[in-house]
């Protein structure tokens, strides 16, 4: 059985039209109009017990109402979901026990209270066994750090500190499932390697499913094998990151500096077909060739048998850019990319 499996699963939201401002609400609320808005259109998805899969997609893409319907928190307008064996918005107390929800945005601690006082509260929310309880209290503590600032209230710890404690307060009761909204936004590198590290930690070690929706991207190459891109509520990409990278990072630049200036770089390259050069200036120029056509060796050896050669480096195409020329529609998935998993 698989932990999450949606089939054909559509959300459409109901928005008011109005104009600004006052005037605007006054004329709303005698005409009344309403558009629909389909934020979540057709999507098919199968995610197995202990993967870890993120959920990616410009803003507005439908992300957060997927998530909020696999928590049960929304109702579907149509089509079918499974979480865990459980339809989420059929069950929510039952399906609230096997999931775990952290939304980057909010908290699910009590602002005033202690931070361990809410752990307690949950405690006894979730009626977790003592054992676990404490089990689950010493690993997080090692993990997290959370003796650091437990004995303050939620309102006076800084964000970074706040995340660790709502990922501890998400997942003290073991869940199998959890859903990770934006966990690392607005946090510092460090805080967020930190929380990267505990992610892997509970998906690797203990084995719990992990759908993660970010914008960082470094959090997908850390924690993610799976990679399932969503644009106008439609999956337009469901693989690894690797096949995209083979997809859309085909072209590597190779920069070199010289102490001799090269009278003829195109000459140099001549005979390499598809390679081109760019001179930076007089004594450093960068040669772009297609890696599946060449190997990095080949033109540089090239290369250093015509110049004097002091100094190179190798450039690719960030993740980050390819997924980011995804979004703006400047890359195309087309079905003879190599990538099995790419939709249409
Ligand atoms: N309660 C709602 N009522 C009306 N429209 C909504 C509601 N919730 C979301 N939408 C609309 O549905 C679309 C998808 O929103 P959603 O929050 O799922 O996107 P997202 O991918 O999570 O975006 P972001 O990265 O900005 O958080 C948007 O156009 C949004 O305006």
């Amino acid at each position: 059985m698989s932990m999450i499996e949606t089939f054909s699963l559509n959300k459409t939201f109901r928005q008011a039209i109005k104009d600004p401002g006052l005037k605007g609400s006054i004329k709303h609320f005698f005409t009344q109009q309403y558009r629909d808005k389909t934020a979540v259109n057709g999507i098919d998805l199968k995610i197995e017990e202990g993967e870890s899969v993120a959920y990616v997609g410009p803003n507005g893409a439908g992300k957060s109402t997927t998530i909020k319907m696999l928590s049960g928190i929304l109702v579907p307008t149509s089509g079918t979901l499974r979480v865990n064996g459980l339809v989420p918005h059929e069950d929510r107390i039952r399906h609230a026990k096997q999931i775990g929800v952290v939304f980057g945005q909010r908290t699910q601690l009590w602002w005033d209270l202690p931070v361990r006082e809410s752990f307690s509260l949950l405690k006894d929310i979730y009626e977790i066994p003592d054992p676990l309880y404490k089990k689950n209290m010493d690993r997080f503590n090692d993990l997290l750090g959370l003796h650091e600032f437990s004995d303050l209230p939620a309102r006076k710890i800084s964000l970074g500190q706040r995340m660790r404690a709502d990922l501890a307060a998400a997942l003290l009761h073991n869940p199998p499932l959890v859903f990770l909204d934006e966990p690392t936004i607005g946090l510092d590198i460090a805080v967020k390697s930190r929380i990267r590290e505990f992610v892997k930690n509970i998906n690797q070690k203990e084995g719990s499913t992990i759908l993660l929706t970010t914008h960082d991207l470094e959090d997908i190459k850390d924690i993610c094998r799976r990679l399932v891109i969503i644009d106008k509520g439609r999956i337009i990409y469901d693989g690894t990151l690797e096949k995209i990278t083979d997809a859309f990072a085909q072209e590597r630049t190779l920069h070199f500096q010289v102490r001799e200036p090269v009278s003829s770089i195109s000459g140099i390259i001549a005979n390499l077909p598809g390679v081109t050069a760019d001179q930076v200036n007089e004594l450093s120029f960068s040669v772009k060739f297609n890696r599946f056509q060449y190997s990095a060796g080949e033109i540089a050896s090239k290369i250093i048998t015509s110049a004097d050669v002091i100094d190179f480096r190798i450039d690719e195409p960030s993740i980050d850019q390819i997924i980011r020329k995804l979004y703006n529609g400047e890359l195309i998935l087309q079905e003879e990319q190599p990538s099995e998993a790419i939709r249409s």
